[in-house]
Formats: C-alpha cells, structure tokens, sequence
C-alpha cells in the first residue's frame, strides 16, 4: 500500500519517521513538499520518494494524506482534486471541517480527519479520527492501520469532539515540553547542572504518567499520595493553587479548542 503525504513538514517528518520505524519500505512513502530544503532534508533522513508535483506523488498511491497547514489546505485540495478519484484522503489540518474539504475535492466522500501528535515519530503519538458517513469499514481499518503504527488510536463519532481532542493530545506535547522547560529552569536555579534537572525533570514525567497508567488511583489520589502532609510538595501545590495555575491551564486548552473552532470557519469557507 503506498501513501502519499502532502506537505513534508514536521507533523509529515513525525508520521514518516514514525513508519518507518515501525517497518514500512520508504520506497512505498511519498512525500510532496514545495520547500526544496526540507524536500532534501526528508530524503536524506526517511529515505523516502519526494517531489514537488502533486499528480507525480499522488500516483500509485491508494492513501493520500494532507499535511500542509490549514490555510494552505484549501489551494493544495483544490490542485489534488482531479487526482484523488476513489482514494482515500486523510487531513491532519487543525480545525478544518471533513464536509468543507469533501466539497473542495469535487464532492469527495472517502474523507477522514485525523488528529495525530508529535510522538508519533517515536511510535509513542496518539491520534483521534473522524470519517465522513460514507467512508467503508476497509477504508477506516486502512486508517487505523496506518495510524496503529505510530501510537494509539482512538475514532470520535462527532466531529466536533476533535477540536478537543486537537486542544488536549494534538497540541499536548507543546505543553509537556512547557511544563519540562519550567521545571529544568526552576531546577538550575535551585543549584543543579542543566543536565541533571532536566533529566529529573524528563523521569519524573515518565515515572509518574506510567504509574497514572498501571494505577487503580485516581489522578487526584496519586497526587494525594505525594502531598505529605506539612510537607514540600503541599507548599508547591499551595502556591500554584494561589497562582491558579489549574485555572490557568484550563483556560489555555479553551484558547486552543476555540481556536481550533475558528481556524474551521476561517479556512473552511467554501
Ligand atoms: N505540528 C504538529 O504537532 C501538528 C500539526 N498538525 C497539522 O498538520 C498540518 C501541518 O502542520 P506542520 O507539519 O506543523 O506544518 P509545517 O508548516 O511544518 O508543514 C507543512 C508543509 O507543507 C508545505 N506546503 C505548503 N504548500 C504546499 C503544497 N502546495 N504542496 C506541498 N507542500 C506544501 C509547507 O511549505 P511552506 O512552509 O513553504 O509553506 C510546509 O513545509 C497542519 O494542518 C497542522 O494543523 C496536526 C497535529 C499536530
Ligand atoms: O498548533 C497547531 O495548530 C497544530 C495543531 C495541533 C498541534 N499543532
């Protein structure tokens, strides 16, 4: 099965490297990409087949996923229309709507959306799905497959529900990579190398969210279970409740989702 990326960019790179880690042949991968830096660069790291053409990429492949940011999406579907009879089209775009693209691909009805993350280069990503009504129980096992391969898989029946899920895992690593960020610096500055913080820092993510995994606690009663009473980790999380911190987190994925929303209205005009 070959399947053709359109737009080479980093969520493209991640999913690419993340394939062929898990044991795809880069010679059944394409990537189209208009910048010849990061055509190169791809080629060099995947080994995959690159080109700036989309009817060149496009074929042979049964699977066409786009790539490119959503307010590139509309141009590059409307190029991609003619060549994408009977595939199945795969949009990882933020916020644009499955309904808008089908209408863009000359009234495409093989289309679904996916939400992937950034570990999916690590085959650790996570990645929610969405398939117009008329997309096969083949084509979904087809998208399931592929998206397997690269992490967890996990299909919404509203299509508004990944506007959340974009908010919450598609963004997520960005927060993670905030909270790691501010943890390696609050480390520094208390008297530890930059390294070594930031390797406490990195373990302490991966110890405690594989432990929230094997655990029958609670979130709330895994933290409880730290919070000595009088204790230090009861002084930090007083003063982030102080700072409202929780508050301001939730505000935040809000900002993202509604975002999300916005950039469907936006791009998605038709
Ligand atoms: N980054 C992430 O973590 C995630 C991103 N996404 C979604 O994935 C999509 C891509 O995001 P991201 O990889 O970060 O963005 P990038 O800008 O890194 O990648 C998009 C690439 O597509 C190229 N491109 C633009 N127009 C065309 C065209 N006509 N033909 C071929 N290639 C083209 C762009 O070139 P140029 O820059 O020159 O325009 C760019 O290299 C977005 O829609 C985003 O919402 C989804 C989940 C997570
Ligand atoms: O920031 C963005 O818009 C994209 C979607 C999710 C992660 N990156």
């Amino acid at each position: 099965m070959k399947i053709t990326f359109i737009g080479g960019g980093n969520m493209a790179g991640a999913m690419i490297g993340g394939l062929i880690h898990h044991g795809s042949t880069p010679s059944h991968i394409c990537a189209v990409e208009t910048d010849a830096m990061r055509r190169q660069q791809l080629a060099e790291a995947c080994g995959v087949t690159v080109t700036a053409s989309i009817p060149d990429g496009i074929h042979g492949s049964e699977i066409v996923i786009l790539a490119v940011k959503p307010q590139q999406l509309r141009a590059v579907a409307n190029q991609a229309a003619q060549f994408l009879q009977n595939k199945l089209v795969i949009s990882i775009a933020a916020g644009v709507r499955a309904s808008d693209l089908s209408q863009w691909l000359n009234r495409h009805e093989f289309v679904i959306r996916a939400m992937p993350n950034t570990p999916a280069l690590i085959g650790e990503g996570i990645t929610g799905l969405y398939a117009l009504p008329l997309v096969d129980s083949r084509q979904k096992e087809q998208a399931t497959t592929i998206l397997e391969a690269i992490g967890t898989v996990i299909w919404v029946n509203e299509e508004a529900q990944l506007d959340a899920v974009t908010a919450l895992s598609g963004s997520g690593p960005a927060y993670v990579f905030y909270f790691l960020e501010a943890m390696q610096e609050a480390g520094t500055q208390l008297g530890l190398t930059a390294d070594t913080a930031k390797q406490l820092a990195m373990q302490t993510f991966l110890g405690a969210t594989h432990l929230a995994a094997q655990s029958n606690d609670t979130l709330a009663t895994l933290r409880m279970k730290v919070t000595s009473q009088g204790g230090t980790t009861e002084q930090a999380l007083l003063s982030m409740e102080q700072a409202d911190i929780r508050g301001a987190f939730i505000r935040a994925m809000h900002a993202a989702c509604d975002r999300s929303r916005q950039m469907g209205e936006i791009f998605g005009r038709t």
